[in-house]
């Protein structure tokens, strides 16, 4: 039987709808969620995400803006910009586009954040507070894979993980969170001997490699649940993930598909992250807080449901 395809752009939408309902409360409370995305250079991709941040962010009633940057900036003036965001009050989340354009030391950038308004979790101390299991922000995109194993319900503690690709954004802290969340997990990539082999043996397998559809049906368990988060454009603009979708889709139960799968979600959990820290501003326990707006989310949408206005 073809595998349930995971509804990843239902999934942030939700997910959004839910952070729009915390804003209300955080704005209520005196603390608007205030997000401000640094753009630097032309990069087309990049242009496109940050609109979609911007317009996401504006849509859950957060105060957002867009820094765009030429590419020739020095360093010590994006610097210079991170200290002044720092310091802004308003400001509860900073999040730089990568990749910077070359010259530029993003490193250093990312180390510049004040670790309490790194979005992105890949300020080094957040990154210790990942792998320590100690409060601090969670990178968007792992995030957002375990939101999407959660909210369709497959288990996690005690499977088998095989996280192909061991990037800092993805791979890396991915692996982090399912060890968390008491999976066994396995970091594989481009020198790992037999991969084929070892995707065989994965509960839950999570492609993040950004090679066009390597990942093929017979490397998939049956019942696996299969996360892609590749994002290939073809040559005719189309975009393909690392798996072969028609294939992995015949074994595995559970799969993501390009677009609209993992994608979706890295927005959805930046602004999360920055409702998150808006949050500790103010006091609150943001854990809390999303909980709260969960319900009244699936409350304002069941009754609209009913009115007919969701038709
Ligand atoms: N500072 C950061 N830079 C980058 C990150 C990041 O998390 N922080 N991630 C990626 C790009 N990215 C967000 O920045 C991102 C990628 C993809 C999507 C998305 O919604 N994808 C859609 C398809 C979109 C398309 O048509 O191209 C999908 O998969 O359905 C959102 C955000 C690198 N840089
Ligand atoms: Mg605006």
């Amino acid at each position: 039987m073809a595998a349930e395809t995971i509804d990843g752009k239902g999934i942030a939408a939700l997910v959004r709808a839910e952070v729009g309902v915390a804003a209300q409360r955080l704005t209520a409370a005196g603390q608007r969620p205030g997000l401000t995305v640094v753009l630097v250079g032309e990069d087309p991709a990049s242009q496109v995400y940050v609109r979609n941040k911007d317009r996401a962010a504006d849509r859950a009633g957060f105060r957002v803006e867009t820094r765009k940057l030429p590419a020739q900036t020095p360093q010590a003036e994006l610097l210079a910009l991170v200290a002044e965001l720092n310091a802004d009050e308003a400001v509860h989340g900073i999040l730089v586009q990568l990749p910077l354009p070359g010259g530029l030391d993003a490193d250093a950038v990312v180390r510049a954040i004040d670790p309490a308004k790194d979005v992105d979790g890949l300020h080094p101390d957040n990154v210790a507070a990942l792998w320590m299991g100690t409060p601090g922000h969670r990178p968007c995109t792992p995030s957002g894979c375990v939101e999407l194993l959660d909210r369709t319900g497959i288990d996690i503690a005690g499977r088998n993980a095989v996280v192909i690709g061991r990037s800092l954004l993805v791979g890396k802290p991915l692996a982090a969170l399912l060890l968390a969340r008491n999976a066994t997990v396995t970091i594989a990539h481009s020198r790992t001997a037999d991969l084929a082999g070892l995707a065989r043996g994965a509960d839950i397998l999570v492609a993040a490699v950004g090679r066009a559809e390597l990942v093929r049906g017979n490397w998939i368990k049956p019942g696996a649940a299969v996360l892609d988060v590749g994002i290939n454009r073809g040559a005719d603009g189309s975009l393909v993930g690392d798996v072969a979708f028609d294939e992995a889709r015949e074994r595995a139960a559970a799969i993501t598909p390009v677009p609209g799968g993992v994608g979706p979600m890295t927005i959805a959990m930046l602004l999360r992250n920055t409702a998150a820290a808006a949050a500790r501003r103010a006091g609150l326990d943001a854990e809390q807080v999303f909980a709260e707006a969960r319900l009244i989310a699936a409350e304002r949408s069941a009754s609209a449901a009913g009115s007919g206005l969701a038709r």
